[in-house]
């Protein structure tokens, strides 16, 4: 589970503070998949790496599995990164001069591996489609099979908590789809919870969370006194501003605002 609770986040730059985030607050149970929306500029990657721990909130608290992610040192922020989060980016972030399998074991490099994470590799590949890709390089794959790998070097971890940027953001929507119905399958096969930010409505589902950001700042949804069966019930610890997205709003809202920002 995520709690975040009246996060803000300042940056400087030079005369002037720019505040990104103006007091979050929103939980997200384990398991589930949220995304995170709103017009460029809004904090949307900014939220996304405080929840990875490649940044801290300014104030406020961010918890994950119970931890608070604010007051965890540097070398716990780091083995955090490590060892409970998969992160997914828009353009692969595969290494060229690797095959698909190494790169799904990179993240074991620096401590090494041994034949039963080359193993649990192939096994991963296999489950994607691609136990005939294992010893190809990016350059000689398609950009969904790139993410795939991405995806199966993301899991290979049995991270507690997947992040994404944009994922299918260099994707045609075919591929787009293919890789969010890997995504849902194998993180509900997992209990991993999800949280992706996007400028696509296309790809959310109603039963899916939505944190729309505008200005810093979540976006109150008109439904938010309904909570029904299946999703999270407010947490009496979060102030007014926590978003509790009922499924219906994000569905009436998707058509008019896809591809925004
Ligand atoms: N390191 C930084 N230093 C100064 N300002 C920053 C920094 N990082 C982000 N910002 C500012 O914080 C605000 C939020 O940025 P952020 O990248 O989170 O927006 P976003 O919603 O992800 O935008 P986009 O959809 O364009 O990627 C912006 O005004 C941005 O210029």
């Amino acid at each position: 589970m995520i709690e975040v609770n009246d996060v803000t986040k300042s940056f400087r730059s030079g005369e002037q503070t720019v505040e990104a985030l103006r007091g979050v607050s929103f939980v997200v149970p384990q398991g589930r998949f949220a995304f995170i929306v709103g017009p460029s500029g809004s904090g949307k990657s900014t939220l996304l790496y405080m929840l990875g721990a490649l940044d801290r909130p300014t104030t406020g608290t961010i918890r994950v599995e119970g931890r608070n992610l604010a007051t965890m040192t540097e070398r716990e922020c780091n083995r955090y990164r490590r060892d409970r989060i998969g992160f997914i980016f828009q353009s692969f972030n595969l290494i060229s001069n690797l095959s698909a399998v190494e790169n799904v074991l990179t993240p074991y490099l620096p401590r090494g591996i041994n034949e039963s994470l080359r193993t649990k590799a192939v096994e991963l590949l296999n489950r994607l489609n691609l136990g005939h890709r294992i010893n190809h390089r990016p350059y000689q794959l398609s950009g969904g099979e790139q993410q795939r790998v991405a995806i199966a070097r993301a899991l290979i971890k049995d991270p507690v908590l997947l992040l994404g940027d944009e994922p299918t953001g260099e994707l045609d929507s075919k591929t787009g789809d293919e890789i969010y119905s890997i995504l849902r399958a194998l993180t509900a096969e997992r209990g991993t919870t999800m949280v992706i930010v996007t400028h696509d409505r296309r790809f959310i589902q109603p039963e899916d969370l939505v944190l729309e950001i505008r200005d810093g700042r979540l976006v109150d949804a008109p439904c938010l006194s309904a909570p029904h069966d299946g999703l999270p019930l407010p947490v009496d610890s979060l102030s007014q501003s926590a978003v509790q997205v009922d499924a219906a709003a994000s569905v009436e809202t998707t058509p008019s605002v896809a591809n925004e920002g």
